[in-house]
């Protein structure tokens, strides 16, 4: 059951978490049990719909208590993990609603209460608490907004007095902007020093479709379409800013490049290859060079120039010229026998995690990020050859050599590659608004 005062974020955070649990495998659904704002339950609807999240509501009945006891009942009768109450925000002083709160947790007996609050509220956020644990007594707290200018830093610290855990913060107004409170994560990007954690439960939940260019990759193929893939899969990661904001010193590195910019960039690259035929696509590119009429035809058929569209195939040849060395690599090492499926898989797990750490001390850049975790970020990422959803597409391999091969792959000369020059190698890669240029990865 959700509680917290008029326009804190309630609504919308209820269809984000139960979003959340859905991406992660429950039956989730949300009941409106705001009978008081005209045109709460439409917001509601509109925002499950969206979601496909199953929703309980009414427009005649105007009881919030028998709303929330049927729309409850009926979705425990249908076995649904986790059913959210969204009860109608209130004021301070509302001493009837307040009452009615009461009565909407006495008939539904949640197992969380869960008070929502504006970041924005700041150090107000502790009489305001404090207003609310009199009546409710909740068992945790969301804080929304924290994407404003007021961070949260303030409400975050008031909370304190409550003595309630913060379990989630709100993030923008987007439905996946919800992520796991972290203290240390939270700190660490409020200094701009990345959040990796925050990142692969991003990318996980995401669930990106990435088998195809992982066996490519594996087999040193990497076809126009697959390019088209990983591009998809940027787009659908959401904000570039959001995402530099997780990676260590990628948010001061990319400077003034815009998310509008960005994305732009990205779609026309997407339209230029929507205009390809389906042989294209599955294409190493090379019917372009040999008929570049090819190029006009697509430039006209995307409404793009046929500048651009040589961009996107210097791009894709950059990005088949790195699969085929790693292909190869991976036969290599395929053929020594490295592959960790021996009886001693457990000690070879251990050395490699040692060789891992060690490496992880020598990475110097902004932010100092720990290599093991990076690694496991970067799995999942598109663009890096990550397998589906956050899974390690390296695991099984010697990581050893797999580093010192990305190094070289990413301009940083064999050895280890600095940070800067990792993301020039992503910027290049993503085509994301230049945010690569600068690195020795980049296009140019
Ligand atoms: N930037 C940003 N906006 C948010 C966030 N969470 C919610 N919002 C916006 O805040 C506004 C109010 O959100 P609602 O969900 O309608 O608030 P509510 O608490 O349900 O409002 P009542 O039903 O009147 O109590 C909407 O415009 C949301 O898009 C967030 O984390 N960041």
């Amino acid at each position: 059951m959700f509680v917290g005062l008029q326009g804190s974020g309630k609504t919308t955070t209820c269809t984000k978490l139960a979003r959340h649990y859905q991406a992660r495998g429950f039956k989730a659904c949300l009941v409106c049990a705001d009978t008081f704002r005209a045109g709460a339950f439409d917001q509601l609807k509109q925002n499950a719909t969206k979601a496909k999240i199953p929703y309980y509501g009414s427009y005649t009945e105007t009881d919030p208590v028998k709303v929330s006891r049927e729309g409850v009942e009926k979705f425990k009768k249908e076995r649904f993990d986790i059913i959210i109450v969204d009860t109608s925000g209130r004021h301070q002083q509302e001493r009837e609603l307040f009452a009615e709160m009461v009565q909407i947790q006495q008939a539904v007996t949640p197992d969380q209460t869960i008070m929502v609050l504006d970041a924005s509220i700041g150090q107000a956020a502790e009489a305001q608490s404090k207003a609310f644990k009199e009546s409710a007594d909740f068992g945790a707290i969301i804080i929304t907004k924290t994407d404003g200018h007021a961070a949260g830093g303030g409400a975050i610290s008031a909370v304190a007095a409550t003595r309630t855990p913060i379990v989630f913060i709100g993030t923008g107004e987007h439905m996946l902007d919800l992520e796991r409170f972290a203290p240390q994560a939270f700190v660490s990007k409020l200094l701009g020093m990345g959040d990796m954690q925050g990142l692969v439960e991003h990318v996980q939940s995401l669930k990106l479709d990435q088998k195809d260019t992982m066996k490519h990759i594996q087999e040193g193929i990497f076809t126009v379409r697959d390019l088209r893939d990983q591009l998809g899969n940027i787009m659908k990661m959401g904000p570039l800013s959001k995402m530099a904001g997780m990676i260590p010193g990628l948010s001061q590195m990319m400077g003034d490049v815009g998310d509008e910019e960005g994305s732009m960039k990205l779609k026309r690259m997407i339209y230029i290859m929507d205009s390809m035929t389906e042989k294209e696509l599955d294409s190493d590119g090379k019917c372009f060079t040999d008929q570049p009429t090819r190029m006009t035809r697509i430039a006209h058929g995307s409404g793009t120039s046929v500048r651009e569209v040589e961009d996107v195939l210097t791009q894709h040849r950059m990005m088949a010229g790195m699969a085929k060395k790693m292909g190869k690599n991976m036969a290599n090492m395929q053929k020594q026998g490295v592959g960790m499926n021996g009886p001693n898989k457990q000690q070879q797990l251990a050395a490699m995690q040692r060789r891992m750490q060690s490496m992880g001390g020598g990475l110097g850049g902004p932010g100092g990020g720990n290599m093991a975790e990076m690694m496991k970020a970067f799995g999942g990422m598109p663009g890096m050859g990550g397998a589906g959803g956050g899974g390690n597409p390296f695991a099984g391999m010697d990581m050893a050599k797999m580093m010192q091969q990305f190094g070289g792959m990413m301009g940083g000369g064999g050895g280890m590659p600095d940070l800067a020059s990792m993301m020039g190698g992503m910027g290049g890669m993503g085509g994301m608004g230049g945010a690569g240029r600068g690195g020795r990865g980049g296009r140019r």
